[in-house]
């Protein structure tokens, strides 16, 4: 136990499917039960095992679970209640590795060296495995940081290699937290692909408050790659990381796991070119039949399908397939081709490309939002004219994978067998591609060194050497925005929640010190000043997350095949995407609360802006006409700054010539995007503040009769 040595005993079956993974959970908890009631959480459990046991009475069980939950009776029907139900139900029969052993088994995990936090809320994740020490590994520096971890890289002294070391943060260890992070384990272990990231083990100890995963340590990520000036993508190098991501996707789906975040910061590539799909923290078991319902707020907002933005609920695996056909597209344009920045924009800017979903699949989906989104007059499809310079075999799987009817897509399997593959050129082979030299602590350090950058005067040198890099980083497109409404909800969920802010609650310093690793990384003023890299030798890991954005230069396209355009890419996220926000949502809407504050904002959106939808989309032509450069994916500029009036999508595939695109990364350095996220934060709570005190004094005034009083505050437009 404990020793240097531990490494997972047994995997569990990963060919069971979710149904029979699920049945013997439900026996072990069973047997749990009756060993006699205990905590209030082991409760809780029982009643929603019970729920998962009876098929039939499944329904029922999962009302009277909610019930118990909130405290009081909910009228049935609500949208809260209905949200809050289907959250109970996509944790309860969805995933079941969130749940809980037996007393018995709990108590020979804590025996094992897992914390008891751990024990009580994720024993299924944690299942046959054995933590292993913090001390059998040295932390070198760190190289990446989601929104719920820091990722480090770090040398497993008992292997002798390089491996990442995934931090996963906890709001205070609360047992919501912890079963997310399981499921995310728990998915991790159902899966073991060549294209997807392999989880290697988890670092903790008894009396540890953290988590670390262990992961295989992979150089760059799609987005990071293709954001390089000076790396261009060939024809056969972009179907050589297609097809990766495919037969990832594939053995996802055959395992019944659903991605949900499918983008190019999460497909991480090593230095041999072979690409792993990573970062499960949105994943979801699904039920093929779709007979379960799932949150309908997953995948980062720019790669969203157009069922998830109109509210489904019952969705499979054509959610990733939409977000793969936006990387396919966006490898080729340069760009991402549907840059929305509310939920309302993106499905505009779906409907103008795609088109809007025809009267047969209005009527058959009966999607949440159909009544509300579906427009007067129907949006012609226009991908193939958009895209008409795009070889045809490209061009014919993007169309199957942004089908607006998810049935059209396919599957991760038959767009393997299409002819974007089959046809020459082929895609080459991984180890073929150029060997791009490591980038490992890059990241952090850019971001601090741009952060430096603007915030103070540096010697003149130093300064040049930035500029390079500035030159594109800061020409950025508003990716922060891009799911505004979302993180203006998740705050406010915050808010109502008397949740303290993000940072009162993790303390890295004092966590790094818990952490027990014998060497820290350096400190990013550190590593700041260490960094003189030059731009043309380096190749960035992206550790935000957001689409891939090109920001090279584009070439000339030949006509036919053989003379396939060079791809270069530019790849950069947003950290404050979509992502952000459906994680903290996915988190604060299994909050017994939620019921207040848990609905999609688009109907609200719509409720502020009568018509909105008109109204965005008015907004979105505007912006179109005004910028026509823009076109379907939004604005782009050139590397030296100015704007580029030409638009690569809307002229075609290597129409006119070189055109240069860079829209840069974040918009505001990572470094400064903790600080960015609490000015936001307050600006948040300032104005539900005022806006509380507002609706009180109306109260008041209108209590005490005093309407003279009332009706002058209303005047005065507070
Ligand atoms: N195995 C790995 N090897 C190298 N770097 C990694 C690895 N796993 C993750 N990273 C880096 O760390 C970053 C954050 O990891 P990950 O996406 O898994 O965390 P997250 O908290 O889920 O983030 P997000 O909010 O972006 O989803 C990634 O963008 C990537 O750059």
């Amino acid at each position: 136990m404990g020793c240097t040595c531990c490494k997972p005993l047994a995997i569990e079956d990963s060919r069971e499917s979710p149904r029979e993974r699920l049945s013997s959970k439900v026996s072990s908890d069973v047997l749990g039960s009756a060993r006699g009631p205990s905590s209030r959480r082991d409760e809780a459990s029982r009643v929603k095992d019970r729920s998962i046991d009876s098929s039939d009475g499944r329904t029922l069980s999962i009302d009277k679970q909610l019930k118990q939950a909130n405290g009081m009776e909910r009228v049935q029907g609500g949208e809260g209640y209905e949200r809050n139900r289907e959250r109970m139900v996509e944790r309860a029969v969805v995933h079941p590795g969130m749940g809980t052993l037996p007393k018995a088994v709990e108590g020979e995990q804590v025996a094992a060296g897992w914390p008891p936090w751990l024990a009580a809320v994720a024993g299924e994740a944690i299942r046959g495995w054995v933590p292993r020490r913090a001390d059998s590994f040295e932390k070198l520096d760190k190289i990446g940081q989601g929104t719920y971890s820091n990722v480090y890289r770090a040398r497993d002294l008992d292997q002798g290699k390089i491996v990442a070391l995934k931090k996963v943060r906890f709001d205070n260890l609360e047992p919501e937290s912890v079963r997310f992070m399981a499921r995310e384990i728990h998915i991790l272990r159902r899966l073991d692909h060549p294209n997807i990231i392999k989880l290697e083990g988890l670092v903790t100890s008894r009396m540890s408050c953290s988590l670390y995963l262990v992961f295989e340590y992979m150089e760059h990520d799609l987005a990071g790659l293709a954001s390089h000036p000076g790396l261009k993508f060939t024809e056969p190098q972009v179907k050589c990381y297609m097809q990766q991501l495919l037969r990832g996707l594939d053995h996802c789906h055959n395992r019944g796991v659903l991605h949900r975040d499918i983008k190019g910061s999460n497909l991480l590539i090593d230095n041999s070119g072979v690409l792993k799909i990573a970062d499960f923290g949105l994943a979801s078991f699904y039920d093929p039949h779709q007979s379960q319902p799932l949150t309908s707020r997953v995948v980062t907002l720019w790669y969203r399908p157009p069922e998830l933005l109109l509210g489904a609920t019952y969705y499979g695996t054509a959610v990733d397939l939409w977000s793969t056909g936006c990387i396919l597209a966006e490898l080729y344009a340069g760009k991402p081709i549907m840059p929305g920045r509310t939920e309302v924009e993106q499905l505009h800017k779906i409907f103008k490309l795609c088109g809007s979903p025809s009267e047969e699949y209005w009527r058959k989906s009966k999607l949440p939002h159909a009544t509300i989104f579906k427009p007067q007059q129907p949006y012609r499809r226009c991908v193939g004219d958009t895209f008409k310079d795009f070889p045809a075999p490209a061009l014919g799987l993007m169309e199957t994978l942004l089908s607006i009817d998810p049935s059209d897509r396919g599957s991760a399997a038959s767009a393997l067998r299409s002819e974007f593959f089959t046809r020459k050129p082929l895609p080459c082979d991984p180890a073929s591609l150029p060997k791009y030299p490591p980038s490992k602590e890059f990241d952090a350090k850019l971001r601090d060194e741009e952060a430096r950058r603007q915030g103070a005067a540096g010697n003149k040198g130093q300064r040049l050497d930035l500029e390079r890099r500035g030159n594109r980083e800061s020409r950025a497109i508003p990716a922060p925005d891009a799911n505004a409404e979302l993180v203006q909800s998740m705050q406010k969920r915050q808010n109502q929640s008397n949740a303290k802010s993000r940072s009162e609650k993790f303390n890295p310093n004092q966590e790094e010190i818990a952490s027990g690793f014998p060497i820290d990384p350096p400190r990013q003023s550190q590593a700041a000043e260490e960094v003189h890299v030059d731009p043309g030798h380096h190749h960035k890991r992206a550790s935000h997350s957001g689409p891939l954005v090109h920001r090279a230069a584009w070439a000339k396209s030949g006509k036919n095949l053989d003379e396939a355009p060079k791809i270069s890419g530019g790849a950069e996220l947003s950290s404050m995407s979509g992502l952000v926000a459906a994680r903290r949502s996915l988190l604060s809407e299994d909050r017994k609360d939620m019921s207040v504050h848990s609905q999609s904002e688009l109907p609200k959106l719509i409720g502020r802006f009568p018509g909105s939808f008109k109204e965005a989309s008015e907004s979105t032509i505007k912006q179109d006409q005004k910028h026509p450069s823009q076109g379907v994916a939004g604005s782009h500029q050139k590397e030296d700054g100015r704007t580029n009036n030409k638009d690569p999508v809307l002229l075609g595939y290597g129409s006119k010539g070189y055109k240069i695109h860079y829209s840069g990364p974040l918009i505001v350095p990572s470094g400064n995007m903790d600080q960015m996220l609490k000015d936001h934060d307050r600006q948040i709570q300032e104005a539900v503040r005022r806006a509380r005190l507002d609706k009180a004094k109306l109260k008041k005034a209108q209590l005490e009769g005093n309407q003279t009083a009332a009706n002058t505050f209303l005047v005065s437009g507070r």
